[in-house]
């Protein structure tokens, strides 16, 4: 039996890695939320090791108050087959700090070609349910529907990464003025954009279920707001980088702030916030995107793209959106758990739920050193910044797997 104390639920008692009982006359000022759920994680490993390993980047997943993340599918070899998802979630069991989901390739090498073997990646031990050529876009439209109808039949999902190739070629930012100013090749609003409206409108013809990928542009809420009206299964997800920061970092050239898709205006922030707020995103996903030194402190045009997310996640989506820990929970636990469809996590926190648990201290402030961080890669946007509130212990199945601010292991 273990004793959670000091949450602002009250003493919540453990046993045999499910809640037994909430004691509410004991509150404390501890944050107590169901262990969050990321939808959006790069972990690198295989093929990358340098920057990120499935261990490494589970522990900066359990330090930042995750109970399980959803490994995108973009390393090499590309996880495509049986064989590399149950690679992915059997490494994921050895590190036993959060629980690693493997998404499937949607296409044979994130080519775009030809489909990849789906059922066989559902029917594995791993048993994916979201496919994703994540980093790429799956721009054939054709393949497209053929891939919404063939996950259609176990309830699968396809996260598409909506960036239509042809109107981002050797893209550095975001398409407008800063870019213009800076001589830097614009990545349009209208390339995103025109992805969803075409993958919406192909979702509400097969009946199969849709997720949009790091959502960056008032527009795209606007089209997601109509494809749900229409009653159409499609989901989206923001990113922490896209509620707070704009075009305007890329003024320093610096290269950490260079992602996929781009960080855009105060408008889109705005937009994002609200449709956040009024259901139109359903959740918010990292986006983690470990890259090396040499892959991001270069010049900005030969940087990779991406920024990390796992261990800040929490105190941005505080800050941006206000301390409203039901709202949060759903966002960022129980609507990514149902996506997924990931047994076991988003439960709220209520006698009988599995004790997937995330103590978070709404006031301590700290300054993010990237040297500090879990993960093998340094690049978050947000080195010597002041955060407010911070993962003080997350619990899976019972397990601590952080404590006072610590890795268990
Ligand atoms: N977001 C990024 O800028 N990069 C991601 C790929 C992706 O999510 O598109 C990566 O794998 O590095
Ligand atoms: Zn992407």
């Amino acid at each position: 039996m273990t004793v959670i104390k000091g949450t602002h639920l009250g003493d919540i008692h453990v046993e045999n890695g499910a809640i037994v009982r909430i004691d509410p006359d004991r509150k404390g000022d501890l944050i107590a939320l169901p262990g969050l759920v990321d939808l959006h994680t790069h972990l690198r490993e295989p093929g990358r090791e340098d920057a990120e390993t499935v261990e490494s980047g589970s522990r900066a997943a359990a330090l930042g108050g995750y109970t399980a993340v959803c490994a995108m599918a973009n390393t090499s070899p590309v996880a495509d087959t049986a064989g590399v998802v149950e690679q992915v979630w059997r490494l994921g069991r050895e590190a036993g700090l959060v629980d690693v989901q493997p998404v499937g390739a949607v296409t044979v090498g994130l080519a775009g070609e030809q489909l990849a073997e789906l059922g066989a990646m559902a029917d594995s031990a791993a048993r994916v349910r979201v496919f994703s050529d994540d980093g790429h876009c799956v721009s054939d439209p054709r393949l497209m529907r053929r891939a919404l109808e063939y996950v259609k039949a176990f309830d699968g999902v396809i996260a598409q990464h909506a960036e239509e190739p042809r109107l981002t070629v050797g893209a550095q930012m975001n398409e407008g003025e800063v870019a213009a100013r800076l001589g830097l090749t614009g990545w349009p609003a209208v390339a995103e954009e025109a992805i969803i409206a075409r993958d919406a409108l192909m979702a509400g013809h097969v009946g199969a279920r849709l997720h949009i990928c790091h959502v960056s542009t008032a527009g795209s809420v606007e089209l997601i707001r109509w494809a749900k009206s229409k009653g159409w299964r499609v989901t989206a997800e923001v990113t922490p980088h896209h509620l707070l920061l704009t075009e305007d970092r890329a003024t320093g050239y610096d290269p950490v702030f260079k992602v996929n898709p781009p960080l855009r205006t105060q408008a889109d922030v705005d937009a994002l916030r609200e449709g956040l707020r009024d259901g139109t995103i359903d959740c918010v996903a990292t986006d983690h995107a470990p890259h090396t030194v040499e892959d991001k402190e270069c010049e900005w045009a030969y940087a990779r793209p991406g920024m990390l997310g796992l261990e800040t996640a929490l105190a941005i989506v505080v800050t941006t959106m206000g301390p409203d820990w039901d709202r949060i929970a759903e966002w960022m636990s129980a609507a990514p758990a149902r996506i997924a469809g990931l047994e076991g996590h988003g439960h709220a926190l209520a006698v009988g739920a599995p004790a997937n648990i995330a103590l978070f201290d709404p006031a301590v402030s700290w300054t993010v050193d990237p040297t500090a961080l879990a993960s093998r890669s340094r690049n978050t946007p947000y080195a010597g910044t002041e955060l407010r509130g911070r993962i003080v212990a997350t619990y899976l199945r019972g397990e601590p797997t952080v404590l006072n601010g610590k890795a268990t292991r």
